[in-house]
């Protein structure tokens, strides 16, 4: 292996041409898939993943093939004087030779990310690559075998790099904490407990993608999903996971996979937090179990000229062990119709008939009027319905009278159809779905600012991820919603994973020191036990100025701060979006593009190069854990923040020296 700079081009060269022949190998063999597979099923599949295959080869833009190279000393046992080059994806080498890229999450390269000076783990030099755009501009070199270890400039630049577009991968700069969590076992439940980017949101979407590579098969049935916020969010997340090679992951809102649509009822918050309220799980099984009725008669099922009959005391036995048998709802119906085909099929036999499939099916049709009385069909929006029109029986003992009453609709809706749900209401129906049937789980569900979901939130995702495993990201100090976690054991717990880890990231890699500085003085104010952080990067502004009119002073402080490459947020409370967007339009300033306006409840997740905090009192008044949002719109900054107000900040933030 070279060592010069030329020496890498040419193996940027060797990366091009191994990756045309990937293309090319890929498009022949869809061609000729169909034919050299055996049966028409692999065939299809086989031409599926050649077709998509060949179509990701091709679409992929043309990145830098690599970002990184391990040189091993001779004392490394397994890979003795080699040299690897470490990319986003695999390339394979000419006529069959070793590969020419190896893919970051393969084994060899978990030492790009963990070697030190100190444990060099068989390495004797780490190479860093710069590159601008897709051409390599230059190398660092850390000879960790001599015990040479310094701080890289290329990954000090990647860090404080502006930001523009959408978020992008942090494969070339992993950090070592983070590599412990991406590649931590797919059986391991996690929770991540980071302050305001410390890369939580990274370390989410690489881990999927390095356990898509590690336990392919074993996910390819589950898959992997990916929860977020809001849309803003998985807008600005969705590239992630396809640059990395990953396009099969599901990333969505919690609300968006209980099948929100636009236009859904909005409920007061008192009635919000008693439907969110872990107890509404009971009060939920008891009103739908509530349908269940003791058998009263016999039933007596016609067959020909005889009939059949199954005696009161025996359906009162199957009903009673089918209840113990504690299946979901629907499974149940179905086994109390099988239990009571099952006694007249016994009966049967025993009069010397047999009883055929078709004779079985019959007989089973029969018994719908009798089970329907008994053990009835229901859709979770009947029972719903009802409970929301009249939960005395079910919430009795459970919720208190005061409770129950919230929760009782004022104007009920004429019918379960015409009814029109809320975000809340979805939880709820989502809860009696899965009751009556058992959801689909996966293999795998990541879900970040996981410190906002309610307790009868964590159990949706509990339900999906039951046989499965999860990881938890999110930060107690960012919770806004009424429910949010004060505890990560209690959530886990919530989340079906009592078992799960708790780790903390503490090292911030978006927002600059002076940021940190002024948002962490609202930590104490918001009562979350939170382990104190250090910022990366010691660049970075913040600027607070008081202003006569809220509107002028937003105008002057984007307009400074477009002069700067990047893109640009100004973050205000709710109400006061409108106007500032029109101050912007009015002076001429494009919003859109590089430059947004957003309402403080939607900025979660979300960073911009430079941010415009606008009145940070409307911020914190807006709404009952307003200062926790006012730590969240503050600490979306990646180079500069301005904060300005009109009014006085609030008292519990306090300013650091040299800001103001
Ligand atoms: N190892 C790293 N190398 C380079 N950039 C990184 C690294 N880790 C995180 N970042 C960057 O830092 C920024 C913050 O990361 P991320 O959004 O994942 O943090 P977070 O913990 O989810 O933040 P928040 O809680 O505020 O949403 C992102 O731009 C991310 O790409």
């Amino acid at each position: 292996m070279g060592t010069t700079l030329d020496d890498e081009l040419d193996h940027v060269e060797r990366c091009r041409a191994g990756l045309r022949r990937m293309l090319e190998g890929a498009r022949d063999n869809v061609i000729v898939g169909e034919s050299v597979a055996g049966d028409r099923y692999s065939a299809e599949r086989l031409g599926r993943y050649l077709k998509s295959l060949a179509k990701e080869l091709s679409e992929e833009p043309e990145g830098p093939p690599f970002f990184g190279r391990l040189d091993f000393g001779r004392d490394s046992a397994e890979h003795r004087g080699r040299a690897y080059h470490i990319g986003r994806r695999h390339i394979t080498g000419e006529n069959g030779g070793p590969p020419v890229v190896i893919d970051w999450r393969a084994p060899v390269a978990r030492a790009f990310y963990r070697a030190s000076a100190r444990d060099p783990q068989g390495v004797a030099v780490r190479r860093r690559f710069g590159w601008r755009d897709t051409t390599l501009t230059g190398f660092e070199d850390e000879r960790l075998g001599q015990g040479e270890e310094s701080e890289s400039r290329i990954l000090a630049a990647e860090i404080e790099r502006p930001r523009v577009g959408p978020m992008r991968d942090i494969v070339a700069t992993i950090q070592p904490e983070q590599d412990d969590l991406v590649r931590a076992e797919l059986d391991t439940s996690l929770c991540v407990q980071g302050a305001p980017g410390t890369g939580k949101t990274a370390v989410g979407l690489h881990r999927a993608a390095y356990l898509l590579y590690a336990h392919r098969r074993r996910l390819e049935r589950g898959g992997v999903l990916v929860l977020g916020p809001n849309r803003a969010f998985l807008g600005y997340i969705s590239a992630v996971l396809p640059a990395l090679g990953e396009v099969d992951v599901e990333q969505t809102t919690l609300q968006r996979l209980l099948g929100a649509v636009a236009g859904a009822a909005a409920d007061e918050e008192a009635a919000a937090v008693v439907k969110h309220d872990e107890r509404m799980a009971k009060v939920l099984r008891r009103a739908l179990y509530a349908r269940i009725r003791k058998p009263v008669e016999p039933v007596a099922v016609p067959d020909g000229s005889y009939r059949w009959r199954v005696e009161e005391d025996e359906l009162r036995r199957i009903v009673d062990d089918t209840r113990r048998d504690s299946l979901p709802y629907g499974v149940g119906r179905e086994r109390v119709r099988a239990r009571v085909v099952e006694a007249i099929r016994r009966q049967a036999e025993a009069r010397g008939q047999t009883a055929n499939a078709a004779w079985l099916r019959k007989i089973g049709r029969a018994v719908t009027t009798w089970l329907d009385a008994v053990w009835p069909a229901v859709k979770p929006e009947e029972v719903l319905y009802e409970l929301l029109r009249d939960p005395s029986d079910p919430a009795r003992g459970v919720l208190t009278d005061a409770e129950r009453d919230v929760l009782t609709w004022a104007e009920p809706p004429r019918s379960a159809k015409s009814a029109r749900w809320s975000a809340a209401d979805l939880v709820l129906l989502d809860e009696l779905a899965c009751l009556i049937e058992r959801p689909r789980g996966y293999g795998h569900v990541i879900v970040d600012e996981a410190q906002d979901l309610s307790p009868m939130e964590c159990r949706a995702v509990a339900r999906r991820s039951e046989h499965g495993s999860l990881t938890v990201l999110g930060d107690l100090a960012q919770g806004t919603t009424p429910w949010a976690a004060t505890a990560w054991p209690r959530h886990m717990e919530l989340l079906g994973k009592p078992d799960g880890e708790v780790i903390a990231l503490t090292t911030g890699f978006r927002v600059p020191a002076a940021v940190v500085e002024l948002a962490n003085t609202l930590l104490a104010a918001l009562e979350a036990q939170v382990p104190a952080t250090r910022s990366y990067r010691t660049d970075g502004r913040l600027r607070i100025t008081r202003v006569a009119g809220l509107g002028k002073g937003v105008v002057a402080a984007v307009r400074e701060a477009l002069a700067f490459e990047g893109s640009v947020g100004v973050i205000a409370a709710d109400a006061d979006v409108e106007a500032l967007t029109s101050a912007l339009w009015n002076d001429g300033l494009d919003v859109g593009g590089r430059l947004s306006v957003l309402p403080a409840s939607m900025c979660k997740g979300l960073e911009y190069d430079h941010v415009v905090v606008a009145e940070p009192a409307a911020i914190a008044e807006a709404e009952r854990r307003g200062l926790n949002r006012l730590y969240v719109a503050l600490t979306r900054a990646v180079s500069r923040l301005d904060v300005v107000h009109a009014r006085p900040l609030p008292p519990q933030l306090s300013l650091p020296a040299e800001a103001s």
